[in-house]
This record gives structure tokens, C-alpha cells and sequence, in this order.
């Protein structure tokens, strides 16, 4: 004998690999019967043309194999019609849009002074150890001009689905992802100035299906240009990280994207420095490249904490171009950037709880 109760809870305990919720919670599960120990259960998919499925009708069979009496397995998957989709959506996947005053999400924009100093890298690793370590991440790639998310996370040349004229965020390494890059052909330049970029920002807010992350960090683009200020402007509580190299600090660029900030009143929450030692691959060697010092003294020159040191190693560009952070596959800068998420969100948590927004 099926026990259809156990069927239907292990059935709806699945997590849809796109909206990141259970199919219970989702109202997905339509049913489940059972002719003697071949089982058919009835999956409601929010589109029909849902490219992960297959992926679904195969989570199903394999989380039902091997349960007593249970034989064969059918999958019968139809489609949400559009009242339907449109409750789930704006109720259980999104109570609150996401700059909402009482969305739960805590936004981190990551800025840097000029390109190259591993902004983009630092804002990948960040985002796949929050999500280790149990946080729902989302990440925006607002650096629609130099965009490398996509590739950090083996997401380039993949489309994000479309529903109903909202967009679903792709998902790897636990995170949720949203890129220019995957919006445009690829070798295509992004030539859209001044008040597109505000559009497209505003579009990847308010479009995009985030459902209700615990952090979104937007990977800003370098400098202090038109993307960094709208960013400003429409997510004034967002917190600010800067990245910098210790070089870097020394041609004081860094230091005019924080003052930027300032002026714009967003909340500065810290520094990160990156490749602040170089690490031989071969001996080990930890090598100052860059000078040293830099990262402190932007800190203390703005008040603010230096969240972390993160050094330039072999396995951090191979993870990146790899499209795997090296966070997710090397102990050592594991450690490194828990301890800087673990930072950050205490600073994050400290400076709502001083400006009595804590709650919110
Ligand atoms: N700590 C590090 N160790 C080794 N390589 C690194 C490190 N940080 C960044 N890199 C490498 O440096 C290059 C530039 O990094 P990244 O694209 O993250 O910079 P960025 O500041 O985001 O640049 P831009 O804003 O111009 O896109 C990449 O090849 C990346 O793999």
C-alpha cells in the first residue's frame, strides 16, 4: 500500500529550482494517486514553456524512488493559468517588492574607484558564501557595460524566463543572478546612456522576480557614473561596499567614490581591499604586490571598518574565469570571505539597529 499523505509531503518538501521555494509553499502540487504501486503525481508549473521541467519531473522520480510501495513513477505536469500565477507571484513569492520599506531584503552595492581592482570577483565569492551560509542571495550585475557575472557563474549565453512580463532570475551556486549580459549577444556592446541606465536599473528592480532574499548585492560599475548615482537614488537604504587595491587607495580614486557616497547620503558600510598579498602558487609566499596599508587607511580616513583583506591568488582567477568562486572550492579563501560576510553582516545589522530602522 501507497501511502499517499507521505507521497504528497515528500513531493511538496521540493524546492523549485527557480523560485527557490518548496512546491507546497508554491501551491504546486496538484495531486497524487496511486493504481497499486505506480504512482501519478500532478505538477501545476507556473508556465508550461518552464525550461527546468525536466529537471522537476526528475526531482519528483527520484525523491519518490525506493519509498515503500511505491513502483512506478508518472509526472503529470500542466500549467498555472494567468490569476493563478499572478497570486502566487505577488503573494507568496513576492509579499513585498523588493524596495519596499517593509521588504525584509538588505541591499549591498559594491563600488570601486576605477575597473579592475576585482570588484566583480569580490561581489561573486560574497554572494556564493552568504548563500552557504544559509542566507537567500540575489545579485544584481548593474555593471551593464562590463558585465562578468555571467561568467563567474557559468551563466553566460543563458536566457532568465519570462512570465506575464516579469522576469525570473537564473540561479547557480544558490544564488539568484540578474546580468545585462544575459540580455545581449555576446562581443555586443552596450552603448545606452544617462536615463536608459536608470530604466534598465529600474526594470531589474522592479521586473525581476526576486521573491524575498535576505541580501541583494548589486555589482555596481566602476567609477562614480550615471549607474552609481541611480543607484543612489532609487535604493537610498542600500548599503555601500567599497573595493579597492592597496594601490589604488594610493592614487586616492577610491577614496572619490566613498566621498560620491557621501554626498549622495548612502550608508557606507566598509572597505574591502583585494589582492592586498600575492600568494606564489608554487612556495606559498605571501608577497605585498601592491604596497600595503592602503585598504586601513581608506577605512580610517572614512571611519568606517575594513571588512577584509582578500588576497591575490591562483585559484580565485581560475575560479572566475572557471565560473566557479574560488569561496565554494578553496578552504583558505573560503575562510577568507566567511569571515567577510560574517563582518559585513554584523556592521550591516549594527548600523540598522543605531539608526533604529532594525525590523524593518
Ligand atoms: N584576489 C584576486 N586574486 C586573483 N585574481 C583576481 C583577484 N581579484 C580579481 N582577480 C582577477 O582580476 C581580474 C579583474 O577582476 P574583476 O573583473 O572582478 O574586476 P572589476 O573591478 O569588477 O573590474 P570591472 O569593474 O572593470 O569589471 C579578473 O581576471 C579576476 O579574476
Amino acid at each position: 500500500m501507497v501511502d499517499l499523505e507521505a507521497v504528497r509531503k515528500a513531493v511538496g518538501g521540493l524546492r523549485d529550482p527557480e523560485l527557490r521555494r518548496t512546491l507546497e509553499d508554491l501551491h504546486m502540487v496538484e495531486g497524487v494517486e496511486a493504481d497499486g504501486d505506480r504512482v501519478t503525481v500532478k505538477v501545476k508549473l507556473t508556465t508550461k514553456s518552464c525550461p527546468l521541467q525536466g529537471q522537476i519531473e526528475g526531482m519528483v522520480k527520484e525523491r519518490l524512488a525506493g519509498m515503500p510501495g511505491v513502483g512506478q513513477v508518472v509526472v503529470q505536469l500542466s500549467e498555472m493559468d494567468p490569476q493563478e500565477r499572478a497570486n502566487l507571484f505577488n503573494g507568496t513569492v513576492q509579499k513585498a517588492p523588493i524596495l519596499a520599506p517593509e521588504s525584509r531584503t538588505q541591499i549591498i552595492a559594491v563600488a570601486s574607484g576605477k575597473g579592475g581592482v576585482g570588484k566583480s570577483t569580490v561581489t561573486a565569492n560574497l554572494a556564493v558564501t552568504l548563500a552557504r551560509m544559509g542566507y537567500e542571495v540575489g545579485l544584481l550585475d548593474a555593471d551593464i557595460y562590463g558585465f562578468s557575472i555571467p561568467r563567474m557563474f557559468l551563466l553566460s549565453g543563458r536566457q532568465p524566463t519570462a512570465i506575464d512580463n516579469k522576469i525570473l532570475p537564473m540561479v547557480a551556486h544558490d544564488v539568484k543572478v540578474i546580468s545585462m549580459g544575459n540580455f545581449v549577444e555576446e562581443g555586443t556592446p552596450v552603448i545606452w546612456r544617462g536615463p536608459m541606465l536608470g530604466k534598465i536599473l529600474n526594470q531589474f528592480v522592479g521586473d525581476v522576480l526576486w521573491g524575498e532574499p535576505d541580501y541583494l548585492l548589486v555589482d555596481l560599475p566602476p567609477g562614480t557614473g550615471d549607474m552609481a548615482l541611480d543607484v543612489a537614488r532609487l535604493m537610498p537604504k542600500a548599503g555601500l561596499v567599497i573595493v579597492t587595491t592597496p594601490q589604488t587607495v594610493a592614487s586616492g580614486v577610491a577614496s572619490r567614490a566613498a566621498h560620491m557616497a557621501r554626498k549622495s547620503e548612502q550608508r557606507l558600510v566598509g572597505i574591502v581591499e583585494n589582492m592586498s598579498t600575492f600568494i606564489c602558487p608554487h612556495c606559498g609566499e605571501a608577497t605585498a604586490f601592491f604596497g600595503e596599508g592602503g585598504g586601513e587607511f581608506l577605512a580610517k580616513q572614512l571611519a568606517v571598518p575594513l571588512l577584509a583583506q582578500i588576497p591575490m591568488t591562483l585559484s580565485i582567477r581560475q575560479g572566475g574565469d572557471a565560473g566557479k568562486p574560488a569561496a565554494l572550492t578553496d578552504p583558505v579563501i573560503g575562510e577568507v570571505f566567511e569571515d567577510l560576510a560574517r563582518k559585513l553582516v554584523t556592521e550591516m545589522q549594527g548600523q540598522e539597529a543605531r539608526s533604529g530602522t532594525a525590523g524593518r
